[in-house]
């Protein structure tokens, strides 16, 4: 079986992406949605990533956000890969110059291999608890039961995961990568040395 891949998201300051990097993600997520506790401007991301060592993929999350301002965050930060967390379609997803991954929250009525057929263009679909009004970040988890054995795509596991649940989830799920934010903060955006830690440590306990 593959390494479960770890990625850290709502990365606000340079202290926590190190911390991040120096544990063992893979992946880092910068939050480019206002409503977010988490968001960051375009310039405090692109000064962060600029400090970041090589070979840590770039994340930015998006919630139905215009076309132009996805642009702008790809010019000015070595932004890898884009996060779409709203109600984006397809073909926006997949018009601009980086790959993506697609969120899909798991309302009750969801029909998953559906929504994942329809984004087919997606490097990986991550999915995520939901909760009515909040696009992401609620903390709450999801019954991992409903996730086929057999993925239709890969997977990446979010919502309310933390230090304490993680290798259960990974061992549930056996996912591509897990997502986490509000399980390795000390409070909103501003993460946790001690809780990164454990939480990486988990992730590769369980693989
Ligand atoms: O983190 C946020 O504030 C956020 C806001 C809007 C959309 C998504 C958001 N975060 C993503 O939500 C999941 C789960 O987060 P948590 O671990 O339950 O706190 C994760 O993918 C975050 O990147």
């Amino acid at each position: 079986m593959a390494r479960t891949r770890v990625k850290i998201c709502g990365i606000t300051r340079l202290e926590d992406a190190l911390t991040a990097i120096e544990a063992g993600a893979d992946a880092l997520g910068f939050v480019f949605y206002a409503p977010s506790p988490r968001s960051v401007e375009v310039k405090q991301a692109a000064e962060i990533i600029a400090q970041l060592p090589a070979f840590v993929t770039t994340t930015a999350l998006f919630v139905n956000a215009e076309r132009e301002f996805v642009d702008l965050v790809i010019r000015d930060a070595r932004i890898d890969l884009l996060q779409f967390h709203g109600d984006e379609d397809e073909a926006f997803c997949n018009s601009f110059s980086r790959p993506y991954i697609k969120a899909l929250r798991m309302k009750p009525e969801l029909d998953l291999n559906a929504e994942v057929a329809s984004f087919s263009s997606a490097q990986a679909i991550l999915l995520d608890a939901y909760r009515p009004g909040m696009p992401g970040g609620t903390g709450e988890i999801f019954d991992w039961d409903r996730i086929p054995e057999q993925h239709p795509a890969p997977i990446i596991l979010a919502g309310g995961l933390d230090s304490g649940n993680v290798a259960q989830a990974v061992a549930a799920v056996t996912p591509y990568a897990v997502d986490v934010s509000g399980g390795v903060e000390q409070s909103k955006g501003i993460k946790d040395a001690n809780k990164i830690n454990m939480f990486v440590n988990e992730v590769t306990r369980a693989n």
